[in-house]
């Protein structure tokens, strides 16, 4: 069964239960399967992330917020056409409404990828991150984020994989070369309002799975289940994981990508949230299983919603989103892309 703690509104899964026994194994697959077709979101503990990791990179975080405008300003997301880099608050829009919250942007390192005329639109999303020269920690401690949650998040997908009588390595060739995961390090500062206003809107994760950090003791992330808000506070040393729209069209909507959204803290408090978003390469058409038939029976077709199309090419999918919430990014760098779409 999976794990209850007090308080905790979601399943909690612990991640070590796969290295237990082969039986527990199969226990904790049936268990990640069940949670992600009900919920779309549980609570991960046993993830061997160290403490003292997630303790440094929360510490790096509130640093780089307390940064001077200018040091943050010197790698605003508006310079780079990657949509990398610090945004200031209001820089964001989630379903054309501002977002109350400003992050720094950081995807895999790497160069620009070459435009020709045939080039995909989506390959303009490659290339260097802004490193904020008054905080050179940050990078250090990121490089090290990434290699613990691509870990994590490999073993997970390896499950899923399983779980649902797939080949274990199915999704393995698409995250082995050229993955595009992306991290986001996000601040949302109080707010004075009667009723708690938009942090970050109601929205789907693009990707395949997210593994979100919450600053201890600071709720705020609301997770729609049966047309209803469940609150989803941070557990100490847990990771809040949910799946993306790619794992929706994977499955065929058995797995769900779950509507979230973070409310803003009320004024004189903030919170600090870190999301890792693994994805495969840009050019990746996430494969559909053929599910066994007790499952296929309980799929519910992926979601159509003609304000939101899902693309199964998952560059296609996260140019969608980044066009639509940074606007300012958009126009600036891709104007001829905007006026073509
Ligand atoms: O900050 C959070 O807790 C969640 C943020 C989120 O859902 C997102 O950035 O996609
Ligand atoms: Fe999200």
């Amino acid at each position: 069964m999976t794990t209850s703690l007090d308080g905790a509104s979601l399943p909690v899964l612990d991640l070590s239960r796969l290295s237990s026994s082969p039986e527990e194994a199969e226990r904790f697959r049936t268990d990640l399967r069940e949670a992600t077709h009900d919920y779309g979101f549980f609570y991960l503990v046993g993830h061997g992330v160290p403490q003292d990791l997630i303790d440094r990179i929360l510490r790096t975080a509130r640093r780089f917020f307390a940064l001077p405008d200018d040091d943050k300003l010197a790698i605003e997301n508006l310079k780079s056409p990657h949509f990398r880099g610090y945004m200031r608050i209001g820089g964001e829009l989630t379903q054309g409404k501002v977002d109350w919250r400003e992050q720094i942007d950081i995807g895999e390192e790497r160069e620009p990828h070459p435009i020709e005329d045939d080039t995909p639109d989506y390959w303009r999303l490659e290339g260097p991150n802004q490193w904020p020269d008054a905080l050179p920690e940050l990078r250090e401690v990121v490089t090290e984020w990434y290699a613990e949650l691509d870990r994590v998040s490999l073993t997970l997908l390896r499950a899923w994989a399983l779980s649902l009588g797939a080949d274990e390595h199915v999704f393995d060739a698409a995250f082995q070369e050229n993955p595009s995961s992306l991290l986001k390090i996000v601040r949302y500062p109080g707010k004075d309002e009667p009723v708690r206003g938009q942090g970050v809107g109601a929205h789907k994760d693009y990707g395949v799975l997210t593994l979100l950090l919450v600053e201890p003791g600071k709720g705020g992330l609301q997770v729609e289940k049966d047309g209803e808000w469940i609150d989803a506070p941070p557990i100490d040393g847990a990771f809040v994981v949910n799946i993306g729209e790619l794992l929706e069209i994977a499955t065929d909507g058995y797995l769900k990508a779950t509507v979230h959204r973070v409310l803003s803290p009320a004024a004189g408090d903030d919170r600090v949230s870190i999301p890792f978003f693994y994805s495969p390469a840009l050019d990746t058409t996430i494969p559909t299983l053929a599910l066994p038939a007790e499952l296929a029976s309980d799929a519910r077709g992926v979601t159509r919603d003609p304000d939101n199309p899902l693309f199964a090419t998952y560059g296609e999918n996260v140019l969608k989103g980044k066009l639509r919430a940074h606007p300012d990014v958009a126009e600036l760098h891709h104007s001829d892309l905007l006026a073509r779409r």
